[in-house]
């Protein structure tokens, strides 16, 4: 049964009952509002009066403004393909859900698209024409060049941008954001550790911004959740209360989302499946078969799941069973840019940076740097950086997969 009563006195909003549920939610006029356990206003349901203009005693009243929260404000650090195709889904929750506010900001690294700011035709055409084009933003999605004003109020940070800028954005953010806020990083990658090694992207965020930051990783080719199609993702999030907000804030009908608390194994997935695709693009442009690029896969998959046994001992097998896993390694190693990009690598002798450059309109790849920076122990990531930096051929490739260790 839901209720609503309107307080007769120092009107602040309306409650909704809902006796099922055993919650009590406040409508602020000012859209603030909050889910107040029933426990607390156990007297309130009591009453079993629906549409009664009730007397509120004083310390109902105060109980329930206290509890009143502002709606929290998100801002999307990064504007390209990816970042550009969730902003359309944030923007889309934030102005339809209470407790997000309307206006969600949205860092864009300043560009000059035909003499125009690309901050400026976002924000009177609402569409990222270089990194989006053909997709609407909603019109709440704000765009702004200086990532401290964009970022400085926000209670929610969304991190998508290449990860090779990441370490910069967090210099730029130290000690200028709230530091109640939280993050969520979209950042498939990793980075080095400064004593050697490799460093996650979340745990960089963390450690420089100290504030949490979850993961959300999963076979999410950009243009294909711009254009609404059906896809699942997983956020990897170990506080049980923030799991929730996070999902409120970036699931739709069409982009489902599985929490999971494993955090670091989902990102892990999400940053080595971008090598294994660089191993299925060599054997695209090699002209051999899905057979082939099915061996890849798998035998990707495997130094994945052994790259987590290593590094993050703890993380779950089933994990690789979301999104994160199994599913994303074969969407990127099928629809993805790493994919294309060392497909073209072999079929033309030009240089990765070439191509990038060439094929991808300002897009960045993660592949061949990941590659790069986990250069050691794992023998198909190993072959698939020695390729890509010329230290091996690509025709070499499929003795690499022959003498995996796997088969031996
Ligand atoms: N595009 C996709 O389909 C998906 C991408 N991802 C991941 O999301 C992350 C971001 O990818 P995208 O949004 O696709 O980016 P992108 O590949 O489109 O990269 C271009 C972005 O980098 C920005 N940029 C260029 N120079 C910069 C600088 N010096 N400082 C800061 N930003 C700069 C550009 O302004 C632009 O926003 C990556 O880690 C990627 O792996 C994850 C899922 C899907
Ligand atoms: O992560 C992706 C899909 O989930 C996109 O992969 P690419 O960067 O290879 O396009």
């Amino acid at each position: 049964m839901t209720s609503i009563l309107n307080f007769n006195h120092n009107f602040i909003g309306r409650v909704i009952i809902s006796v099922k549920r055993r919650k009590v939610r406040v409508l602020h006029p000012h859209k603030s509002y909050s889910y107040i356990v029933a426990d607390q206003l156990s007297w309130l349901l009591k009453l079993k009066r629906p549409h009664l203009n009730c007397f509120i005693s004083k310390f109902a009243y105060y109980s329930i403004k206290m509890s009143c929260t502002d709606p929290k404000k998100v801002c999307i650090v990064g504007s390209g393909n990816w970042g550009s195709a969730i902003a359309k889904i944030v923007g889309n929750n934030a102005a339809q859900l209470n407790n997000f506010d309307d206006r969600v900001t949205m860092y864009v690294y300043e560009e000059i698209i035909n003499g125009k700011k690309l901050t400026d035709i976002i924000n009177d055409h609402h569409e990222n024409v270089k990194y989006l084009p053909g997709h609407k933003l909603p019109p709440n999605v704000v765009a702004v060049p200086d990532v401290v004003d964009a970022a400085k109020e926000a209670d929610i940070l969304i991190f998508v941008v290449p990860h090779q800028f990441i370490r910069t954005l967090c210099s730029t953010l130290l000690g200028k954001i709230k530091p109640t806020a939280i993050a969520l990083s979209l950042i498939k990658g990793f980075d080095r550790a400064e004593g050697g090694g490799i460093d996650l992207i979340s745990h960089i965020i963390t450690r420089n911004l100290k504030i949490p930051c979850s993961v959300l990783m999963g076979a999410n080719l950009a243009g294909e959740v711009a254009d609404e199609k059906f896809c699942e993702t997983t956020i990897g999030c170990k506080d049980s209360k923030l799991g929730p907000i996070l999902r409120d804030i970036i699931q739709s009908h069409y982009f489902r989302v599985v929490v999971v608390d494993d955090e670091d194994t989902v990102e892990v997935c999400g940053a080595l499946k971008n090598i294994v695709a660089c191993g299925a693009g060599f054997v695209d442009g090699l002209g051999l078969g899905d057979n082939t690029k099915a061996a890849v896969i798998r035998l990707g998959l495997m130094e994945m799941v052994k790259f987590v046994d290593v590094f993050y001992p703890g993380g779950k097998l089933s994990t690789f069973f979301e999104s994160c896993g199994i599913a994303d390694l074969i969407t990127t190693c099928y629809g993805g840019r790493n994919r294309k990009v060392s497909e073209a690598f072999v079929k033309t002798g030009k240089s990765i940076k070439q191509l990038e450059d060439e094929m991808l309109n300002g897009q960045k790849l993660q592949g061949p740097f990941t590659a790069e920076e986990v250069n050691f122990i794992f023998p198909l990531f190993t072959a698939i950086h020695k390729i890509c930096t010329g230290q091996l051929l690509a025709t070499d490739f499929i003795d690499c997969i022959r003498n995996h260790p796997e088969h031996m």
